[in-house]
């Protein structure tokens, strides 16, 4: 059952300060994910990845083309989506995790983390124990959990990110490198909630540039990148 549908989305960047110069960076891009299948976006540096994620998640807005998204009983074009539904969308529907953490002055990593399914209405202890769980499984120990991620290593903000992410059972989720800077075995407790994720029936589309990583998630690979 697909759940997420882009059809023939095209995508250039103007550069108005610099003589407005055009960049194509997709062209009649057409990509159908389903309940349960993770695609991993592959292709060279600059082939698009991270401008088709982006578009996905509705922080780039295409040129043409459509990105339908299942969000609940309805279908939801992103591309033609007024905001306040891209919100509700994202809110229930899509999870993203970036490849870095936007950290918030003062506000601790365990508040960081349940924020997502607070804003859903579970009551904070839920929120709490959930949030626990999920920095546990991705060692992160606790004397930091009520200390602000300003101050922790990449790799520690990272795996706040990541479970942050994971917190809501999103139908879709949106992964943008979430092991770039990961040692092998946080690594491989990412692949086990993605694989986890996956059997509860989401659906993941990625970016992984560890090949052993992009291996173990990746149910097929999409091919990005234009000739211009
Ligand atoms: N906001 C933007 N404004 C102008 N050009 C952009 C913007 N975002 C991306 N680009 C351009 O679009 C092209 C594709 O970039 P993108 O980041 O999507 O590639 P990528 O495949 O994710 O690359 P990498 O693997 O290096 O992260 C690049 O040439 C980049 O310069």
């Amino acid at each position: 059952m697909s759940v997420l549908r882009v059809e023939n989305v095209s995508k250039t960047f103007v550069l108005h300060h610099q003589n407005g110069v055009r960049l194509p960076v997709l062209r009649d891009t057409s990509l159908e994910v389903n309940a349960g299948e993770c695609v991993v976006l592959h292709g060279h540096s600059g082939s698009g990845k991270s401008t088709l994620l982006r578009s996905l998640y509705a922080n780039y807005l295409p040129d043409a083309g459509h990105i339908h998204v299942k969000h609940g009983d309805e279908w939801v074009d992103l591309v033609q989506a007024p905001a306040r539904k891209v919100l509700d969308v994202r809110r229930h529907t899509i999870g993203w995790v970036s490849q870095f953490l936007r950290v918030i002055p003062r506000v601790s990593a365990l508040d960081v983390v349940m924020q997502p399914l607070l804003e859903l209405g579970l009551p904070r202890d839920v929120c709490i124990g959930k949030a626990s769980q999920l920095l546990t499984r991705l060692n992160v120990p606790e004397r930091l959990w009520h200390l602000a991620p300003a101050t922790f290593s990449g790799g520690e903000q990272q795996r706040v990110n990541i479970a942050r992410g994971f917190i809501v059972d999103y139908p879709i989720l949106l992964l943008d490198e979430p092991t770039a800077s990961l040692d092998a075995k946080n690594s491989a407790a990412v692949v086990e909630l993605i694989a986890q994720a996956k059997a509860r029936g989401a659906a993941i589309v990625g970016i992984f540039h560890d090949e052993a990583v992009r291996e173990s998630v990746a149910d097929c690979l999409f091919p990005m990148g234009i000739s211009a």
